[in-house]
This record gives C-alpha cells, structure tokens and sequence, in this order.
C-alpha cells in the first residue's frame, strides 16, 4: 500500500515500475510463442488475422526476422519449431544495441533511425531467402517483424542510392511526419516494403508475426509492411513531400523515380489483389494497446487512482504536454486525496526547427516540465514519457522523468529552459537535471508510453 503523502521520490519509483510493467508487457520471446505449436512433430501458428490456424504440409521453414525486437522473436521461433524444419536460411536484422547472438542464426546490426551500409547487405541476404523460397520445395518464409524494421532493412529501388535513401529518410524524419507518411514514402523507394518481401517469396507459403510500434495497429505501416498490401501509391508520396515542404530537397533520383511511378513507368507497391497475398498470412502478436492495459492494471494495484487519459497519444510532443497539464489541472479539481494516475499511450510527433539533441518522449516530458511550473500544477507531480524500445530519438536515453523540481534544478546548474526546448535540445536539458530516463536498449518496441503521477 501506499504512504499516505508520497514524496517526489516514491512517485518517481511507482512511474519507473509502472513503465517498466508497460514494457514487460510486450515481451517479443513471449509473443512468438504463444503464437506457435509444435505438437506430433508438426508446427501449427495458432492464429492469423481472422483467428484461424493455419497449418502445412511444409518440409522446409526459412526464418526472417527484422526490428528491434528480432532477436528474441527469432529465438522463441528457433526454440518452438521441431529442428528438421529448419534449414539453415534464418536470418536476424537488429539495431547494434539489441544484437544478440542466437543458435542457428546470421544475427545483423544494423543503422537505425538512419540506415546503413550494414543493413543493406542484410536486406539484400532477406531477399535472396526469399527468393529461395520455391513452392515446389513445400516451403514455408516465417516473418518475424518488430518496429524499426524500416530503417535496419534498406534495399532502395534502381536508381536511388543508399546515400539517397538515407539523406530522404533524414529529411522525413525531421520533418513531424506521421509514422504513416514517412512508411508511404519509404515503400515508394523500397524493393522489400509495401508487400515487396512478399512479391518474393510467391508463389511459396508466406507467414508473418507482427509485433506493432504503430498506433492503431495498421499492418501495413509496421515496419512499412514488407509482407502486407499497401494502399498507398505513387500521387500519395509525391503529395505528402510536396506537403511536408521537402520534395525540393529529395535527391532528383527520388524525384525522378516517384514521377515516373506517378505516370506508370514504375511499379507500384503490391496492391490487396497482387497474386502474392493468395499464400501470405499474419498475426498481430503484440501492441502498444496490450502495455497501455498493463500500465493501468499496475497503477491501481500500486494505489492511484488510475485514468486512462490518451490511449492514442499523437501530435506534436510539445503541445501534447501542454494539453496534458491543462487536463490535470482540472482533474485534480474533481479527484479526492489519493493520488493520480493518468495514463497514456501512442507515438507523438517532433518538427525540429532547432539543431539540438533530444527525441520525442524527452522534448514532451521537458515540456511538460516548463507548462506545469508555468501553470503552477499543484501537489508533488512526476511526469515520464518514454519509448518502450529504452532508445528515444538519436540519443542513448529512452526518454524523460520530470517533476515539481526539475525547473528549479535546470536553472541552478545554468540552463535556460525555454532557449533550449526552442532548439529542440531536450537531452542537454534533461541531463541537467539529472532527468533523463536511461533503461538501455529493452529489446521490445511497442511505440511509447506516457505515465503523470500527482499527490495532491
Ligand atoms: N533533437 C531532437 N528533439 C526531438 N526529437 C528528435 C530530435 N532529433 C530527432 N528527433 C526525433 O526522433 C525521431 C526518431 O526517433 P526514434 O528512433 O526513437 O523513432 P522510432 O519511431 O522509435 O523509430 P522506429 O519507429 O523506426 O523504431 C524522429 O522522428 C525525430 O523527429
Ligand atoms: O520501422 C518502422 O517503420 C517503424 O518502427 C514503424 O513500425
């Protein structure tokens, strides 16, 4: 039970065993095997998206796995699936933070938010897997796919370069696009996403577990859907760049390529009635929605009265934050004397405008920092926002955990708070303070987490 007036270090314990409940909620190991059973020698995936089994009479399993989260996926696979399956093709592309050598397996760091030459070579190992695969041989391509798998396996359209892919996928990033219109983006310029992946491997069997960092679970955006149609096309990427004020910056390779696609002379991504999708099935095996329900059951087992305030947190972080002291504060009006939870879930969005170092979750913890202390958000608060990957933006720190003293701390070791959430340089700030949240790489990746404890 809880003390009767917890300080600013009780609530900053409960907000780190509340995320970390979040987190452990999506245990990719987990995830896989619940989803598969190897019962008599024979492996049966339990369900696919409309809840069936799905079985085979398959001699061989080829295993693909890429994301942040492949390492353990492609181990519950590998500890599952009865051994004479297996035929040597299984393969795992990760971020270098989460690499871990796996029985069996061609294990691959990877670049990631940005790709590298590292991950093309393996992206271009997936596809000759793929290829391999040939219907005659009853073989079966076993995709396991976790966020971040956009980045870690680049394999760019002729005549776009990497250095081209990388110098778009820059931009976008930079640009406050949604996840959704950067993957529309990325599957124009990609040969393995928008269904690519499955293109190769028809007319052989073709099954994904899906492990989804995208609010509201659209198959096709995870990971950019390598193995899944894409509605999008060619008029769609071309608009959103012109839209987000970039499409002069792209390379003239990316220009050239998406305007001759915008006029048929490229192909499009794979559409729901490509030929491919008669053999290719998946399974959503983990999400963002899971751990929201996770952190909420905890809270309340911990004390708080729990609220569940955004189960679909999007936006631009830093207005995020400011509509989120402004909902406590009137929500402390009608709650009693325990103490709050408000809870939240989603993947907000950064347009940087400055040249400093931060992500996402720690420019909306500094920001709620500044707003609260600005309305005078009353009682001892802490605020974290963090990404369940333990990696936000280019920086080593999984997010940020302000409180009622995080200001003062700023301005004692020098720092000028509104100068520095200007040029989007959360990270120094929240070092400052001694706020960053630091978890290491975690090895999951269901989007982020946002957790707001008040005593009143
Ligand atoms: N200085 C900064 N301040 C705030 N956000 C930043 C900063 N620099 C980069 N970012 C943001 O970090 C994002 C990339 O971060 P991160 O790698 O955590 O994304 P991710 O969504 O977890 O990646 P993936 O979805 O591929 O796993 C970019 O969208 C960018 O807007
Ligand atoms: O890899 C990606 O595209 C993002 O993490 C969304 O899944």
């Amino acid at each position: 039970m809880l003390p009767p007036n917890l300080s600013i270090p009780d609530l900053r314990k409960s907000a780190s065993n509340i995320f970390q409940a979040g987190v452990a909620a999506a245990d990719p190991y987990q995830a896989v095997k619940g989803c598969l059973l190897a019962e008599n020698d024979k492996l049966q995936i339990l369900r696919d998206d409309t809840g069936d089994k799905r079985t085979g009479s398959w001699t061989k399993i080829h295993l693909i796995a890429f994301g942040k989260a492949a390492c353990p996926m492609i181990r519950a696979a590998i500890d599952i699936i009865p051994a004479h399956y297996l035929s040597g093709q299984a393969i795992a592309v990760t971020n270098y933070d989460n690499v871990k050598p796996v029985r069996g397996v061609n294990v691959i760091g990877a670049g990631h938010p940005l790709p590298d030459e590292a991950g093309f070579n393996a992206a271009k190992l997936c596809a000759k897997i793929a290829q391999d695969a040939k219907a005659g041989e009853l073989v079966l391509v076993l995709v396991l796919v976790s966020g971040g798998g956009s980045a870690l396996i680049p394999y760019p359209v002729d005549p776009v370069s990497l250095q081209e892919k990388i110098r778009t996928t820059d931009l976008l990033l930079a640009s406050g696009a949604t996840i959704n219109q950067v993957n529309c983006i990325r599957k124009h310029l990609s040969q393995l996403k928008g269904g690519g992946l499955a293109r190769m491997v028809a007319p052989a069997d073709c099954h994904a577990l899906i492990l989804s960092d995208v609010i509201g679970d659209d198959l096709s955006a995870i990971a950019s859907g390598p193995t899944v149609p894409d509605e999008t096309t060619f008029d769609d990427a071309i608009g959103l760049l012109k839209f987000k004020n970039i499409w002069h910056k792209v390379p003239e390779s990316v220009r050239h390529y998406l305007e001759c696609g915008q006029q048929g002379e490229a192909r499009e991504t794979a559409k729901p009635d490509d030929a491919c999708f008669a053999q290719t099935s998946h399974t959503l095996i983990g999400s963002n929605t899971i751990s929201v329900k996770a952190i909420m059951k905890t809270a309340q087992e911990q004390g708080f009265d729990a609220f569940l305030y955004n189960a679909n947190l999007c936006g631009e972080a830093r207005d995020e934050a400011e509509k989120l002291v402004q909902f406590a504060l009137t929500h402390i009006n009608t709650a009693g004397n325990r103490p709050i939870a408000l809870l939240a879930g989603g993947e907000t969005t950064v347009t940087l405008k400055g040249n400093g170092r931060g992500g996402r979750n720690q420019e909306m913890a500094f920001a709620f920092a500044i707003r609260a202390e600005q309305a005078k958000l009353p009682g001892n608060w802490v605020f974290l926002s963090g990404g369940t990957d333990g990696r936000d933006g280019p920086t080593d720190a999984a997010g940020g955990m302000v409180d009622s003293g995080t200001i003062q701390r700023m301005q004692a070791a020098g720092i000028n708070p509104a100068e520095l959430l200007a040029n989007n340089d959360s990270y120094r700030a929240l070092k400052a303070s001694h706020d960053l949240l630091m978890t290491g790489a975690t090895g999951t990746n269901v989007a982020d987490l946002q957790v707001l404890l008040i005593q009143p």
